[in-house]
């Protein structure tokens, strides 16, 4: 099938690269040149493992990137729209929603064939039916469900995992506004036979995006607010407390084998120094938003948001307890990145916590394995220092801050071990065995 993919980000760029290398003809539409033609040249402009290896497989065959929209959607049967949805302090703004959906109209007013119109991106129920479809009814001058159709497929991707998710994925959600565009959507994801799909409305398929991304950020602030209760016992270990309530087969069911399904922390009950990234956060307070214009308050929502903001600091509050004067202190941060196996450090905990350190006038050593770069971009130039190893960003530092669950960082205790003199660890992500490390503290214990 052709295909058409406005905004060449996490979303477009993964979808695009997955959906050509499932033998879909893609065309990846940008504002950015730059970002164009990085594509091009099959260098991605972001990290995500396995990423350039598609992108360089794909590109100038079935894959090609333009920042020529018109030729894009006229050559192609559907667009799917994947550019940014913020939110600007009140409510979702969906300005580059409105954008793309009246630039994709006014080419289907020269198109004469039937063309459908997916929205890919996180939007706010009705978005689709009640902003989209009108602006391309208007610059099209032509009606839905005749010349086009409109439809809603939300994305689940995990950054760091994205093209494992995209081609393996747990679900796959269409909503349309009729069979016609239904069709053109199942003909699309035909190249996935074996996986769940759910087929609705579009306001339903918004909906279960924001329902799934609230549940898990409700999940973490649970169990934040948990083991910040159980670090105040002092006496009780949030890590086993999770494990027991993991034993329940409701939580972790057992197969016929006898075997249990353990969960890993990514089941979002692992406490920790908080969510970030471009979605959580974000979506949280869109959809609290909009439940109260729609006059259908969510405190149990802003309550989640609450929780998270107050994380971070919680790492502040567990150094002081080993140094209470922070000025001139050095301070080693292990991982800027909002999670593992991203460079993307959007809302990421770690900022508000080097902020903080940096106010109370300690010596900042950080390290991510790949993460500098957006670091430097965020901090004022000199007032952060970055280390190129764990090993140099743990030396001569009198506390260890793990703000991000790398892999890598499973090295420290026999790092430390070494040391004569070992500072104390504190772990955001509570991912080290606290029996290995003679000074260790962290989130809930
Ligand atoms: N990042 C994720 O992991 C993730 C996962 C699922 C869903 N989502 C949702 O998908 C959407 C996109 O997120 P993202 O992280 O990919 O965003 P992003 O900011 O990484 O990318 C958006 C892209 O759109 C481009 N763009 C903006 N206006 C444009 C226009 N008029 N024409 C063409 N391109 C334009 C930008 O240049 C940018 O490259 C958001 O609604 C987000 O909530 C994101
Ligand atoms: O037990 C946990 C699990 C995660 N996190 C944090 O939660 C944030 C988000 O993590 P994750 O969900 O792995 O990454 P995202 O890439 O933000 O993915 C979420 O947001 C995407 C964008 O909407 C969705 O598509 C995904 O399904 C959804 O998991 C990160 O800061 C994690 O450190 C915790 O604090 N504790």
């Amino acid at each position: 099938m052709k295909v058409s993919i406005v905004g060449t980000g996490y979303v477009g760029l993964v979808s695009g690269v997955c959906l050509a290398e499932k033998g879909h003809q893609v065309t990846c539409v940008d504002i950015d040149q730059a970002k164009v033609d990085q594509i091009n040249q099959g260098i991605p402009p972001i990290y995500e493992d396995g990423l350039e290896e598609l992108l360089k497989k794909n590109i100038k065959t079935n894959l090609q990137a333009t920042t020529d929209l018109r030729q894009a959607v006229m050559d192609s049967q559907v667009s799917l729209i994947a550019v940014g949805t913020p939110f600007d302090g009140q409510e979702i703004d969906l300005r580059f929603i409105k954008t793309v959906a009246r630039q994709i109209g006014e080419v289907l007013k020269d198109k004469d064939d039937y063309h459908v119109v997916v929205v890919k991106s996180t939007v706010v129920p009705g978005t689709s039916d009640e902003v989209v479809l009108p602006i391309v009814e208007e610059a099209s001058g032509k009606k839905a469900g005749e010349a086009f159709g409109i439809g809603m497929n939300p994305e689940f991707l995990k950054e760091g995992e994205a093209i494992v998710d995209f081609m393996n994925p747990d679900r796959i959600v269409l909503g349309g506004i009729d069979q016609k565009t239904l069709a053109v959507m199942e003909e699309l994801y035909a190249v996935f036979p074996e996986v769940d799909q759910l087929t609705t409305n579009c306001k339903t398929a918004e909906m279960i995006k924001y329902t799934a991304n609230s549940l898990l950020a409700t999940m973490i602030s649970f169990s934040n607010e948990i083991g910040n209760l159980c670090a105040a016992t002092g006496s009780i270990d949030v890590v086993e407390v999770m494990k027991g309530v993991h034993l329940d087969k409701r939580l972790t069911p057992i197969l016929e084998t006898g075997e249990r399904i353990i969960p890993s922390f990514t089941t979002y009950l692992g406490a920790g120094c908080g969510f970030g990234g471009s979605c959580f956060p974000k979506d949280v307070k869109a959809l609290k938003a909009f439940g109260e214009q729609r006059l259908s308050p969510m405190p149990l929502l802003g309550a989640v948001l609450k929780v998270n903001a107050d994380q971070p600091y919680k790492m502040l509050t567990l150094l002081q307890k080993y140094v209470a004067d922070l000025a001139n202190v050095r301070i080693a941060i292990l991982g800027l990145a909002f999670k593992p196996g991203t460079d993307d450090m959007r809302e990421s905990p770690a900022i508000p916590v080097i902020n903080e350190l940096l106010a109370k006038g300690a010596v900042v050593q950080a390290y991510d394995p790949i993460a500098q770069h957006e670091a430097e971009k965020i901090f004022d130039a000199g007032k952060v220092a970055y280390a190129d190893s764990l090993e140099t960003a743990i030396k001569d530092a009198q506390a260890i801050l793990i703000m991000t669950r790398w892999s890598e960082f499973n090295a420290l205790p026999d790092l430390l071990k070494a040391l004569n003199n070992a500072p104390v660890v504190i772990d955001g992500r509570r991912m080290l065995d606290k029996q290995e490390l003679a000074k260790y503290d962290g989130i809930g214990l």
